[in-house]
């Protein structure tokens, strides 16, 4: 039987335990993604597509995560940015039609690694997570890439089928700016992207899952953030650590639970203001959104089937930042 329970505006919500409760458990860590720590992530990429930058607090970001690349004319946004303090990105990488010259001679001027990538057969978004995965799994296994070595054509893609063959045992989490609420197609393709990247629809080497499991990745827009919660149980967590009070950042917010795969979900959650058992959710049929978090320090949700669900969740910047 599915069911909806209307909550109060403040729920307590018990830790997740996962011998007694599930295997196959998930965590999503709010305060890590902006404020990431050494401790639980090895490494942290903030990823710049092309869209003007609008994230209130930007600059916090930047000093908070590690490595930097642009997409293609996501490297014009950051340019324009902030004509004074310019951020110089580490690399610049995609098709390159969309990198006005006078931004591309400054970078190159400033050292940032530039790598074509001619591919119409990728989106520039594509090129840049394998890219960050060939980055981080080379630094781990202290091998060289020659960037300049790379073909100008598919080469980013060629490494990274050649790299998944290695295990990778560290975490890390990317962070990408622009990929929402520009055109219609690119978000759906980045939509598209999240969720192919963590089933890892991509590649034949499908061998070893784990290693695509190693990569999280996380959506920004001035409004929200946008996840991907893969089958299982995902314990959401909404402070740094377990707190009498009531989690303000993320208290209240608004969020949805939208069943953008190709298949039904049936979600159980624990947290929110409309809280669901057992409730199959699918597109033109049960879609849960303007709910709300009431759970306090944690939310969980568990989704059963072949494929998760898109979390979306609304932010108070003044407050996550
Ligand atoms: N309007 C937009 N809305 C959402 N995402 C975008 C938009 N424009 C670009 N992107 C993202 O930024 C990445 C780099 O963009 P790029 O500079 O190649 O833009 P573009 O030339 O407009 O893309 P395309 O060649 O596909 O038309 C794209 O792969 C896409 O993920
Ligand atoms: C079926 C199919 N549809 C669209 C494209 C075009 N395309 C996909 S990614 C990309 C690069 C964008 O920077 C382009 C042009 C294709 N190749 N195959």
């Amino acid at each position: 039987m599915t069911q909806v329970t209307e909550n109060p505006e403040t729920l307590h919500v018990p830790a997740f335990n996962p011998q007694q409760d599930a295997v196959n458990l998930h965590e999503l860590n709010l305060p890590e993604i902006f404020n990431p720590s050494k401790t639980n992530i090895n490494h942290t990429a903030l990823l710049i597509l092309n869209q003007k930058i609008d994230i209130p607090n930007f600059s916090k970001l930047w000093s908070r995560y590690d490595l930097k690349v642009c997409a293609d004319g996501g490297a014009n946004r950051l340019y324009d940015y902030s004509k004074s303090n310019r951020y110089i990105p580490d690399f610049i990488i995609g098709d390159l039609d969309s990198l006005r010259d006078e931004v591309k001679s400054y970078y190159a001027s400033q050292g940032v690694t530039i790598i074509k990538q001619s591919t119409q057969y990728d989106s520039d978004l594509g090129k840049c997570l394998k890219f960050i995965e060939c980055y981080y799994h080379n630094l781990e296994q202290q091998t060289s890439i020659s960037y300049g070595k790379i073909n100008d054509y598919d080469g980013i893609s060629i490494l990274y089928g050649q790299l998944q063959q290695v295990k990778c045992t560290t975490q890390t989490q990317v962070l990408i700016i622009g990929g929402i609420n520009g055109r219609f197609d690119h978000t759906i393709q980045s939509i598209n992207t999240m969720i192919r990247h963590y089933h890892n629809t991509e590649s034949n080497h499908v061998t070893d899952k784990a290693n695509f499991q190693n990569l999280s990745m996380y959506y920004l827009t001035n409004v929200d953030l946008i996840a991907y919660l893969p089958p299982g149980h995902t314990q959401i967590i909404l402070s740094d650590s377990d707190s009498s009070t009531v989690s303000f950042p993320y208290h209240g917010s608004n969020c949805g639970l939208l069943p953008l795969t190709s298949t039904s979900v049936k979600l159980t959650t624990m947290g929110l203001k409309w809280d669901v058992v057992d409730w199959v959710s699918e597109m033109g049929e049960n879609v849960s959104s303007s709910n709300r978090v009431v759970g306090k320090d944690r939310i969980i949700i568990k989704c059963e089937g072949s494929r998760g669900v898109i979390f979306s969740l609304e932010l108070d910047y003044e407050k996550v930042l």
